[in-house]
């Protein structure tokens, strides 16, 4: 479906983005939290990660009391015009079906984030529709992507219109008092986009990082590989500019979260990552402003091929290997239970002074 309204966040350009710069989080109280982890009475390191996961937390806020008890969860939802060429087993309309019972808090994140009292903001950075979903906050940049088959995804000015709405939406999350933020999304098709991208920003071949997606026969994930690999072909992405990646091959979903990773740098909030799509958009948003994984905490190793690579990119460990690829923000979610357990131990403080046990000392 055609769709003439476009809302792009701002006036920004290429200019704006080459701006923006990064400090790094708070090295001081990174090394006074992983002091306080040896005071607390429990083995040097019994923690493992979330000891140092805990210190980053501090660093990134600012203070060794730390506090995140109040989470989001950002959902970028995008139709992407590539799904014409029978690369996902649904078409586009269902990225809008699922959109409104995230607004109700019906779809898997929502549940999982009600368990813990997140809360979640599915966002309409481009779905392809021109109805208004009740719930789903409007900050839509076009009605879908074109189809990267047959020509560039979106305009520079568009790409750059979606990372910024991402940097703003976590700046209001700031001045809301969100502490920490998740990244999720919903959209049919984007395990080819973020593949695609995926490929070309490590420069590996398609088929070493295409999966499945949401479930794809043998015959059709030939097809979406094949679909790739034209792609990097026809455009020369391999060669291209990670931001001209982005336009050529990639999703406004992709956009929208690298600029939630490039606005927690900024406003220093903390982001938690979930699968193959948000990984991409690390990747991306890491490229186009250094120094932004710092703010960035991994949650599962995921189940499309692409993930592990991305990872290992961006020197992120994930604790949770479950083999889930579900999307919307799921294993992200699943982290803040877990870091929150680890910060109860944390800020419980139980020392060994308080048992008069001889603290242990580091080998
Ligand atoms: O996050 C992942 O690793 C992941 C892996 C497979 C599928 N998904 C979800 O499934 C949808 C995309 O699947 P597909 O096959 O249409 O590209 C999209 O809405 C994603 O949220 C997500
Ligand atoms: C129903 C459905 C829910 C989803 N959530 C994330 N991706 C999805 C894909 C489908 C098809």
């Amino acid at each position: 479906m055609e769709c003439s309204e476009k809302r792009i966040s701002g006036n920004y350009t290429e200019e704006d983005l080459d701006k923006l710069l990064i400090e790094q989080p708070d090295k001081e109280i990174y090394q006074k939290v992983l002091e306080n982890w040896d005071q607390i009475a429990k083995p040097l390191d019994g923690m493992g990660r979330f000891e140092t996961l805990i210190a980053q937390i501090g660093a990134i806020l600012g203070t060794e009391e730390i506090d995140i008890s109040k989470k989001a969860v950002i959902i970028m939802c995008a139709d992407n015009g590539i799904v014409e060429e029978g690369v996902s087993q649904s078409g586009q309309e269902v990225t809008a079906a699922v959109a409104k019972q995230m607004a109700k808090g019906a779809s898997s994140v929502g549940k999982m984030a009600a368990v813990i009292g997140a809360d979640t903001v599915p966002i309409d950075i481009g779905i392809n529709t021109k109805e208004q979903i009740a719930g789903v906050s409007d900050r839509k940049i076009r009605c879908g992507t074109r189809n990267f088959r047959a020509e560039p995804a979106m305009t520079g000015g568009e790409a750059i219109g979606a990372i910024f709405t991402g940097i703003e939406i976590v700046e209001d999350c700031k001045q809301k008092g969100y502490h920490i933020l998740a990244t999720g999304e919903m959209g049919i098709g984007n395990t080819t986009t973020s593949s695609a991208m995926a490929a070309s920003l490590l420069g590996c071949k398609a088929d070493e990082v295409t999966g499945r997606g949401a479930g794809l026969c043998d015959e059709k994930l030939r097809h979406k590989r094949q679909i790739i690999t034209e792609a990097i072909e026809k455009y020369k992405l391999y060669e291209a500019k990670p931001l001209k990646i982005l336009e050529t091959v990639g999703g406004l979903d992709i956009a929208g979260l690298a600029g939630v990773c490039i606005g927690g740098g900024i406003f220093h909030v903390p982001v938690v990552l979930d699968g193959l799509i948000s990984m991409t958009a690390a990747l991306l948003a890491e490229r186009l402003v250094p120094g932004t994984v710092q703010y960035l905490i991994p949650s599962h190793k995921g189940k499309e091929p692409a993930v592990e690579r991305l990872m290992r990119e961006l020197r992120l460990e994930p604790v949770i290997d479950a083999g889930m690829a579900l999307g919307e923000g799921t294993g992200a979610v699943m982290m803040f239970p877990l870091l929150d357990m680890a910060l109860r131990v944390y800020r419980g403080r139980t020392l060994f002074s308080d048992i008069q046990v001889k603290p242990y000392e580091r080998y």
